[in-house]
């Protein structure tokens, strides 16, 4: 073994940790302890975290890693090698997620490739020593055969359950940290693809790193890898040592008392507590240090190049988010088209279509944007993930969505939609007239999808993020202008107008499409400002204008708004 390339010694000692149980009709019940006491020293090496569900495995191994909450450690300390565990350790550590996080659309490679991209450094690590350390990771971990296969997503069937895994260590490996953690890095695989998870963890544990996973009922082949076992029951340990040593241990065991407090008096756990004593000595000067500041290994624009590149590629391989979309568009068009065709500059029939049009127009406008609100609940685990790990910064998974995923998802099917429809209703036929429809259809969808952004950052599920935006939509559409004399409101409620998406959307169509024309009867012509005029619309060059920048006004305020809740979303386990 290498020993300037040993993994660190991760030592924790006096863990409590405690959780707020939360009850039904309060928000916070009482406190309750799921790690109580723990104290250990993990090695380089294979170290388990073992015990029934529910005993704290995940909890002990998050607490150590860094990613349970802080404000739940009531006391203890955790040192890796002697040192506080900082933000700039937790970042040259690897933490593979129970759940494979990975991109389904793409191939094992560029998942790999999208990990070597971010997390090495370009000043270091050129694209070919990124390419062969990929090429590296896919030998070490068998994924040749399918290192060009997709993931998979559920209507595109990819690799199997332990190719999905070692891509996800692989993503980790990528940075060639000394330090792994893994949560149940078996859970739901068949034995024998457990067996070679274990065996591959094994291999990386026998190059110095210090290999840290929790594990569930291991059959013994996969036992027998283990250097140390750390074994705990209702959030204490019952046994922390040699693996080898354990079954010694409880076969020696008195039976009449606790096995918690059989450990704590085992010469076993006072000689931990001794090293534990000596190593919080020796490093009292070190760990008072505040928790250090990571930087990123990859500036803001490069992070914003590839991961908009990742974006494109989901778009492109997802039929239901690009060309679905853009179908849809098409067929609404067409739709609207022969429904209102040709409309005439009559005063009954002309006037009463035009409203009709343009009212389910922009009713499709931003109804047609409810999908959006799946963007970051879709998402939410994997930008955790790849957030907290140091793949990139959250303005740059924000900006990736809206330079990547919201102009072309959106504005291109819009201008097509418009195009379709402006035409086959035969609406005033200039240039400047067909841009200013296509700008504020434009501007109408994207204040609503920015308001559907708001709502997928603020929740984690699809049947609230449903309810949340579906009331908002609904309010705006009935303070219209269209539905209700808004004139006639009562004064409380009618400031709701002044956020109403419709309104500025259907005042701004109605400003461009009437004024400058003259509609007919059989007995009069009557000028379209003076149609505007009696329904209170001001038809000023500012009066159009006042509309787009409050729809721009409403999609910026969203999108801030979206940002910060994106910044807010809870990053602990
Ligand atoms: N954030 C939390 N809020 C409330 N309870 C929690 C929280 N985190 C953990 N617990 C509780 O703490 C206990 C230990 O959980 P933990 O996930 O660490 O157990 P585990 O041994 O890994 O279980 P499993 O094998 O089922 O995953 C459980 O009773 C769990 O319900």
């Amino acid at each position: 073994m290498n020993v300037k390339n040993m993994g660190p010694s991760v030592t924790f000692s006096n863990l409590h940790y405690c959780v707020q149980e939360r009850k039904l009709c309060r928000k916070h019940g009482p406190e309750k302890y799921i790690l109580k006491d723990v104290s250990g020293i993990m090695r380089p090496g294979m170290n388990a975290i073992m015990g029934p569900t529910g005993s704290g495995k995940t909890s002990l191994l998050d607490v150590i890693a860094g990613r349970k909450n802080p404000v739940g450690l009531k006391q203890g300390l955790v040192l890796v090698d002697g040192r506080a565990v900082t933000s700039e350790l937790r970042l040259s550590s690897a933490y593979v997620v129970q759940d494979d996080i990975l991109m389904g659309t793409l191939s094992v490679r560029e998942n790999l490739l999208f990990s070597a991209n971010l997390r090495l450094n370009p000043k270091y690590h050129s694209t070919e020593d990124k390419n062969s350390r990929v090429n590296e990771i896919i030998r070490d971990l068998g994924l040749t055969d399918c290192a060009d296969t997709k993931i998979g997503t559920e209507f595109l069937r990819g690799v199997s359950g332990g190719e999905r895994k070692r891509c996800s260590i692989g993503m980790e490996l990528i940075t060639s940290p000394s330090l792994l953690f893994l949560d149940e890095p078996t859970t739901g695989l068949d034995s024998n693809t457990a067996n070679c998870i274990i065996q591959l963890l094994h291999k990386l544990s026998r190059t110095g790193k210090t290999v840290i996973f929790s594990i569930h009922q291991p059959r013994y082949s996969i036992f027998r890898l283990f250097d140390h076992l750390t074994l705990m029951h209702k959030g204490e340990v019952v046994y922390a040592g040699a693996a080898a040593y354990t079954l010694d241990y409880f076969t020696n065991m008195a039976d009449n008392s606790s096995l918690a407090n059989t450990y704590r008096q085992s010469h076993l756990c006072q000689n931990v507590l001794q090293e534990l004593e000596h190593v919080s000595q020796s490093s009292a000067d070190k760990i008072k240090g505040p928790d250090e500041v990571a930087d990123y290994p990859t500036t803001f624009f490069y992070q914003l190049r590839v991961v908009c590149g990742r974006t494109v590629k989901n778009i492109l391989r997802n039929p239901q988010t690009s060309y679905a979309q853009l179908a849809l568009n098409i067929f609404f068009a067409v739709l609207v088209g022969l429904i209102y065709y040709q409309i005439p500059l009559t005063l009954v029939e002309g006037i009463q279509n035009r409203s009709g049009a343009f009212f389910f127009l922009i009713i499709n406008m931003v109804f047609g944007n409810l999908s959006a609100v799946e963007l970051f609940i879709n998402e939410r685990a994997i930008f955790v993930h790849e957030n907290s790990s140091g793949y990139y910064r959250t303005s740059v998974y924000f900006l990736s969505k809206i330079f990547a995923d919201l102009l072309p998802n959106r504005i291109i099917p819009i201008f097509l939609f418009s195009a379709i429809a402006y035409f086959m209703m035969g609406l005033k036929l200039t240039f400047e007239a067909f841009l200013c429809f296509a700008l504020t259809m434009s501007l109408v969808s994207l204040a609503g999808v920015s308001l559907a952004f708001l709502v997928s950052a603020s929740v984690s599920s699809f049947a609230m993020a449903n309810v949340l935006i579906a009331l908002p939509f609904v309010f705006m559409m009935v303070f219209g202008g269209y539905l209700v004399n808004l004139n006639s409101m009562l004064s409380w409620l009618s400031w709701v107008k002044w956020i109403s998406i419709f309104r500025y959307g259907l005042n701004a169509v109605f400003i461009n499409e009437l004024s400058g024309q003259v509609f007919q009867s059989d007995t009069t012509t009557v000028p379209g400002e003076q149609l505007l005029e009696i329904q209170g619309i001001d038809y000023s060059v500012w009066g159009f204008w006042q509309n787009p920048v409050a729809l721009l006004g409403i999609m910026l305020v969203c999108m801030a708004l979206s940002y910060v809740q994106l910044r807010r979303i809870n990053r602990w386990k």
